[in-house]
């Protein structure tokens, strides 16, 4: 008999494949863990952008928690998509009430081509009750700035960003710099003790990054279901997504999809 680590996506479908619970199931079996998903709505999305959302309610989302918790044995979760304040009301009495083991909150607000995912009074929830079960929540910097309310415009501001965002409950912070600038591409991570650790990777100039941030978090989310740290996971998951960018796959046009087939041990 064979066991493989079970964990749970909580997160939209994107119809074009690259992004959303797609990305993070490519990732999760290129990683050999075993996924659930727990749909907070469909897409009508492609490389250029999303076209329609059609979000899926409270009720519904309670009944994947239960059905996926009442048979599998999740050791970690991570959220991404949620689109109303419904619909985080409900995936936060999922988690409260099946509590897994690791969870890891993507705080997706905008997809690439800039559609805003999310509304200010889900942002407030989030940040008020879903952000304290957090054991890492990813934002970017844009995401970074909504959550604080200021900007990031050194390095001062980043730091100060990721210990404000730390004080709304989360556990361990990473900001990823995958919207910055510069040849390098820089994420911070805040953890529980205090420390500030930095993980750089060259900047690949491509436009086809199209679920970056749900193939990282995906990847995170994997390991720590694997029982790994933080620290031990970060400097892998980074040499992942270089690799898924940079081994480009031609599929669709605009912000083409990423190479979840790569293997970084190869
Ligand atoms: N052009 C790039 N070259 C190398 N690494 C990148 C690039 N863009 C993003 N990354 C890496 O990808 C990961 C995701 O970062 P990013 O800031 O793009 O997240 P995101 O905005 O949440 O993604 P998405 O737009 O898919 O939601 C980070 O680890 C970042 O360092
Ligand atoms: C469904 C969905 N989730 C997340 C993102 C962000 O990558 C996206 N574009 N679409």
């Amino acid at each position: 008999m064979i066991t493989i680590p079970q964990v749970v996506t909580i997160a939209g479908i994107d119809s074009s494949g690259g992004a959303g619970i797609n990305a993070d199931m490519k990732t999760f079996h290129n990683q050999k863990v075993c996924s659930a998903t727990i749909v907070t709505g469909l897409t009508a999305q492609n490389n250029y952008g999303v076209q329609k959302i059609l979000p899926t309610n409270k009720d519904f989302i309670l009944a994947q928690f239960d059905s996926v918790f009442s048979d599998l044995e999740i050791s970690a979760a991570k959220t991404g998509a949620l689109f109303d304040t419904a619909q985080v009301e409900g995936v936060i009495q999922g988690l409260k009430k099946y509590k897994p083991k690791h969870l890891v909150v993507d705080p997706v607000m905008v997809a690439k081509g800039g559609a805003i995912l999310l509304t200010k009074e889900a942002i407030d929830l989030i940040k008020d009750e879903l952000l304290p079960l957090a054991e890492l929540v990813t934002p970017n910097l844009e995401e970074a700035e909504v959550m604080t309310g200021y900007q990031i415009t050194d390095e001062n501001s980043l730091l100060n960003s990721l210990h404000d965002i730390q004080k709304l409950g989360a556990k361990n912070v990473l900001i990823k710099g995958g919207h910055g600038q510069g040849e390098l591409v820089r994420d911070y991570l805040l953890l529980t003790d205090g420390s500030v650790s930095t993980y750089d990777s060259k900047r690949l100039l491509t436009e086809r990054t199209h679920g970056t941030g749900d193939t990282l978090s995906s990847y995170i989310t994997a390991h720590l279901a694997m029982g790994e740290s933080l620290r031990e996971i970060m400097p892998n998951a980074k040499a992942f997504i270089s690799e898924a960018i940079s081994k480009t796959i031609m599929v669709g046009h605009g912000h083409g999809p990423l190479n979840h087939w790569v293997n970084i041990n190869d």
